[in-house]
């Protein structure tokens, strides 16, 4: 029997869950940033592969599922094909893009890119699309993104294209080559496309948060700032509106 098979006998036995937002970060220290954001505490629930912490006081699950995108989509996948949810957000520390993402800044993504899946080829790097498979760009439904922007604003946040790269940029070289590439870009992570990826494929929207813990560029690990970006994420989860973000994100 496949997970969702089991999930709809047990809805059909304790009648439906009520639709909830599954918070995918990479690592335990980002999810317990964003549960200490969250009111209540959190149980956890098994999931293949994984855990899941359901908090009390907020419609909200949180899942460690691993670093880059195809840890993030097998866990992502496993928790949506077990459980019901409106709304899936990829979230977590990134490269913040400058000037416009500081470190301490929070980017809620407008669209989820995957800057480096494709090929190299004589005139240049060609992304699947343009090689004539699948895509490499989800985008998160604009009315979510707008509330989650609104709601954030007081934290300074800013709104942009993230891109998912598998390799963590390490050169001003390509730190530009990406911001060419992609006008705008706010910021680079690891595991947003393939969370969006799973979400598609499950039938649900997605958007993604990230908090700044470094700028894309040079390598300079002393640069890091992973507690600032932490504790960003933490009043982030903290404000934002997440029964309304859920129902607007159905309405798209
Ligand atoms: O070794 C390095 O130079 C280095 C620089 C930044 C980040 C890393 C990581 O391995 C962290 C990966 C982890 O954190 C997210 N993250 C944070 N900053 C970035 C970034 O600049 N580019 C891409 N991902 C970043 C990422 O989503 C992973 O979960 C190593």
């Amino acid at each position: 029997m496949t997970a969702r098979a089991v999930a709809d006998e047990r809805n059909e036995q304790s009648g439906p869950e009520r639709a909830r937002l599954l918070v995918v970060v990479a690592v335990p220290v980002e999810a317990e940033a964003v549960l200490r954001g969250l009111p209540g505490g959190a149980r956890v629930l098994p999931l293949p592969g994984g855990e899941l912490h359901r908090v009390e006081g907020s419609p909200v699950d949180v899942l460690a599922g691993g670093v880059g995108p195809a840890a993030a989509a097998a866990a992502a996948s496993a928790a949506l094909a077990a459980h019901r949810y409106g709304l899936v957000v990829s979230a977590g520390i990134g490269g913040g893009f400058a000037p416009g993402a500081p470190v301490g800044a929070t980017v809620v993504a407008d669209a989820i890119v995957a800057a480096d899946l494709g090929a190299e080829t004589p005139e240049g790097f060609a992304d699947v699309t343009e090689l004539g498979f699948g895509t490499v760009r989800h985008t998160p439904p604009p009315a979510a993104v707008a509330l989650a922007a609104r709601a954030l604003a007081g934290l300074g946040a800013v709104t942009g294209p993230v891109l998912t790269v598998s390799t963590v940029t390490g050169s001003a070289e390509r730190a530009a080559a990406l911001a060419t590439r992609h006008p705008g870009a706010a910021a680079e992570a690891m595991e947003g496309f393939g969370v969006a990826e799973a979400a598609a494929r499950h039938g649900v929207p997605v958007f993604e948060l990230r908090t700044v813990s470094n700028p894309v560029g040079p390598r300079d690990r002393a640069a890091w700032r992973i507690g600032e970006a932490l504790a960003a994420l933490e009043r982030a989860f903290a404000a934002l509106p997440v029964p309304a973000l859920i129902e607007e994100a159905g309405r798209g």
